[in-house]
């Protein structure tokens, strides 16, 4: 008898990744045909991101039992941030649930977490700077994270509510990060299945008390607002909001890519860039060519808001003689003589 169907599916969805990084490992060491044959070509690792969690634990058990069928390392990290009382218990005991899966090397890292951004955003930052380090340390090929297609959807409400453009409706991507180092296997696999999954298999789980906290945005969204979605608008909400991210994407990495093209075009001679021109392009196109060039002066790319570009494209399509307008990073954009100068001060 064949395993039980969702632990068939979370097999699938990472073999499929795995026989990516493999092929890419092996494209990226492949010695060019006049060089020396190279040396037995390593064997890649790759690492699984675990909290301890049901989507996690279930993740680390379909790269341990998949990785045995190729040629993969297959390890673990579980970071711990130091949050709540015991958690470096935790972290102990998922290090010693990976390293009975058989993964190796399994490690559990302390991290401080600050203040910045408010608290999720202060985790996240500390868990992927900790990981980057540990994928550098290990020369991991890659590291696996367990973000289902349920929270691509709160993620993509998440984006909606902040009303800051089809970008951040796209959610995260299945790939990710330097040199693609970040992979998700089950982007378009549901909570339930993955859940299921633990249990067919009797994985013991942690339930996270942060996931159920009302103190949480994603935890109002999850365990208030999409069921009040799904009640309103039908059990396919959570595919359609996936679906979305996946369609916004596309068109954002489109329309990045046709604002990287007209930069060019919309610059003078000397390289400033002409109001004129930058009036006859479409305002999604425009907006983001100013948005590339504010952070190309030094302003940081996560404080740049898009009513900061909007007060910049003002400056273009409602010019009534405004003054210099102050960005983040201590850059200012000006209008002069028919000019769009952009100067960090
Ligand atoms: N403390 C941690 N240590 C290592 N990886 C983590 C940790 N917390 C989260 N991750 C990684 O990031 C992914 C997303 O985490 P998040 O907390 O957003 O989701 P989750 O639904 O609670 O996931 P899980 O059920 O696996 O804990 C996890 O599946 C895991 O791969």
């Amino acid at each position: 008898m064949g395993p039980h169907p969702a632990v068939a599916a979370i097999r699938l969805a990472v073999r499929r990744v795995l026989h990516d990084v493999l092929t890419e490992h092996r494209a990226g060491t492949a010695a060019p045909t006049d060089a020396v044959p190279s040396p037995e070509p390593t064997t890649p690792l790759v690492l699984v991101a675990c909290s301890g969690g049901a989507d996690s634990m279930a993740l680390a058990s379909a790269l341990a039992f998949e990785s045995r069928k190729l040629a993969v390392r297959a390890g673990g990290i579980t970071v711990d941030h130091g949050l709540q009382g015991g958690s470096d218990v935790r972290a102990a005991e998922v290090v010693t649930r990976l390293t009975a899966m058989r993964l190796d090397p399994v490690e559990s890292v302390a991290v401080t977490v600050g203040r910045e951004g408010g608290p999720e955003a202060a985790a996240r930052d500390a868990r992927y700077a900790a990981l980057d380090d540990a994928a550098d340390r290990h020369g991991a090929a890659a590291i696996l994270l367990g973000h289902t297609r349920d929270d691509q959807a709160e993620t993509v409400l998440l984006g909606l509510a902040r009303g800051s453009g089809i970008r951040s409706l796209s959610g995260m991507a299945a790939v990710s990060g330097a040199a693609r180092r970040y992979r998700r296997p089950f982007l378009q696999l549901d909570r339930q299945t993955v859940r299921k999954a633990c249990v067919a298999q009797e994985l013991a789980v942690w339930d996270d008390p942060h996931n159920s906290d009302p103190a949480y945005t994603r935890s109002r969204l999850r365990h208030e607002g999409l069921p009040a979605l799904e009640k309103a608008l039908g059990k396919g909400v959570v595919e359609a909001l996936a679906r979305t991210a996946q369609l916004s994407r596309d068109d954002a990495d489109a329309l990045d890519s046709w604002a990287a093209d007209a930069e060019a075009l919309v610059r003078d001679e000397a390289g400033r860039l002409e109001c004129a021109k930058l009036h006859g392009l479409p305002p999604a196109v425009r907006r983001r060519v100013l948005r590339r060039a504010v952070i190309a002066e030094g302003a940081p790319a996560g404080s740049l808001f898009a009513r900061h570009i909007e007060e910049v494209d003002r400056l273009i399509t409602g010019w009534r003689g405004q003054g210099a307008i102050n960005l983040p990073g201590r850059v200012e954009a000006r209008r002069q003589g028919g000019r769009l100068v952009i100067r960090q001060g």
